[in-house]
């Protein structure tokens, strides 16, 4: 389903070492997760999905004003107002073309097969792998990253036969952070097995869960105090101090730790979503694999799959917020602007680098600097996008004309993201 990369294609350097991989000059994008393997090159994987209008909104009479063609294309129409003359006020029709593009009627095994699931495979061989989900409130982020925590059943043990087909099923129902699991365990399954000859392989899964909420850092797993982000610039890894860490053995222990988390997590009812998350929540599954090497030295490789569902982006106007939902909802907008300006300053950078232009009216020009530092959930995001790591963003959308400016906004949002290039490499030995 994802869009395949013709040849010709260009690299350049991001500041801070990142190696990023430019468009070509004919507008022809990188390949698709399916082909990114090993430490190749490879660029931000950028998805949409539009989620179905539900009962209730089809018998208040909204209508969708946005569809997919062609499994990667999405357009969206915004309906003439009646009786107008101006043309300013006729209808509009945009269209954006993404690495795949998902319709109301796409199961969630879909989105993931064409996603995440490549890059698992990468996880185990070493590679940051992070996937988010991005969009208004309401437009189905949750429901994408499966991150109310459903069961995977028995397919995600570690110690299990592999099989499982109910649980399998119920995975699959359940989106990307279900399903991402279920894979992870098998395949850590399937190398402890094949490694337990002569080099004595050990292979360890753990997890952390965070939620960034008002700007400050939250560890849902062992509530307590703020937590802060430390950069370790000569490894190039952001960590969090004092973050709860726990060993899994599998998916459902997982999914288990998931629910106790999401009880601390705040939500709340909006005037657009019944149960809104106010905070963006960050998943992370750390896979640690450690063997002697042919002279007997031990070598530990830490790899790690980030799975953020981000709060929705929202307009006070058309949530009704007020109080402190009008806060909260005014430092989501904070963080998520901040992460748009780095995506912004990502992509003119790499657009400058490729001779693109991105403004520079033709010669190269120094990348200009991408303030990370500008909200928590940028400076926790920093590796993942500047490089090192394979990335995949799922734009979410609300199709109901109501939201046409969300939807129109998140659209644009994603079609930056598409230009940042990034360049996955063997993660730092631990
Ligand atoms: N693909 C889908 N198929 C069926 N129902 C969906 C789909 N996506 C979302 N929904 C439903 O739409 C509603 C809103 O979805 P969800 O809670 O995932 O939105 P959200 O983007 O996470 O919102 P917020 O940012 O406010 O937390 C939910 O009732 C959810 O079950």
């Amino acid at each position: 389903m994802a869009a395949r990369r013709p040849a010709g294609k260009r690299r350049a350097t991001l500041a801070g070492g990142a190696e990023l991989l430019s468009q070509g000059s004919d507008g022809s994008q990188d390949g698709g997760p399916s082909a990114g393997s090993g430490s190749g090159a490879s660029h931000m994987i950028v998805a949409v999905r539009i989620r179905p209008l539900s009962k209730e909104e089809l018998a208040a009479g909204k209508r969708s004003c946005c569809e997919v063609i062609n499994g990667n294309t999405v357009v969206i129409t915004k309906a003439a107002a009646s009786g107008v003359y101006l043309q300013s006020q006729q209808a509009k029709v945009n269209e954006y073309a993404f690495d795949c593009a998902f319709g109301p009627d796409a199961t969630q095994s879909q989105v993931y097969e064409a996603t995440a699931k490549p890059y698992i495979e990468d996880l185990l061989s070493g590679i940051n792998v992070t996937v988010f989900a991005y969009g208004a409130t309401g437009a189905g982020k949750t429901h994408t990253m499966g991150s109310s925590g459903t069961t995977c059943g028995s397919g995600g043990s570690s110690s299990g036969s592999g099989g499982g087909g109910g649980g399998d099923e119920a995975a699959a129902a359940s989106g990307i952070m279900p399903q991402s699991l279920v894979d992870v365990f098998r395949g850590v399954e399937a190398r402890r097995r094949a490694g337990s000859g002569a080099r004595a392989e050990t292979w360890s899964v753990r997890v952390s869960y965070l939620e960034v909420y008002n700007e400050q850092i939250l560890d849902l797993l062992e509530p307590g105090g703020c937590l802060q982000v430390c950069e370790d610039k000569a490894r190039g890894v952001v960590k969090v101090a004092g973050l709860a860490e726990r060993r899994v053995a599998s998916c459902d222990e997982v999914l288990r730790l998931l629910r106790a988390g999401n009880a601390n997590r705040k939500t709340e009812a909006t005037g657009a979503n019944a149960v809104s998350s106010r905070s963006h929540a960050v998943l992370q599954v750390s896979v640690t694999r450690a063997h002697h090497d042919d002279c007997g030295n031990d070598v530990v490789r830490e790899s790690k799959l980030s799975l953020i569902d981000l709060a929705g982006s929202e307009r006070a106007s058309a949530t009704n917020n007020t109080g402190a939902l009008l806060r909260q909802g005014a430092s989501i907008n904070k963080s998520l602007l901040s992460l748009a300006n780095c995506i912004n300053t990502l992509a003119q950078n790499a657009a400058r680098a490729s001779g693109g232009g991105g403004g520079s009216g033709g010669a190269a020009r120094a990348p200009a600097n991408v303030k990370y530092r500008d909200s928590k959930l940028t400076r926790l995001l920093k590796t993942s996008l500047e490089g090192r790591c394979r990335v995949v963003m799922i734009a979410n959308l609300n199709p109901s004309h109501h939201t046409y400016d969300d939807s129109h906004n998140t659209l644009h949002y994603a079609n930056r993201a598409k230009d940042i290039k990034v360049r996955a490499a063997l993660s730092a030995l631990s």
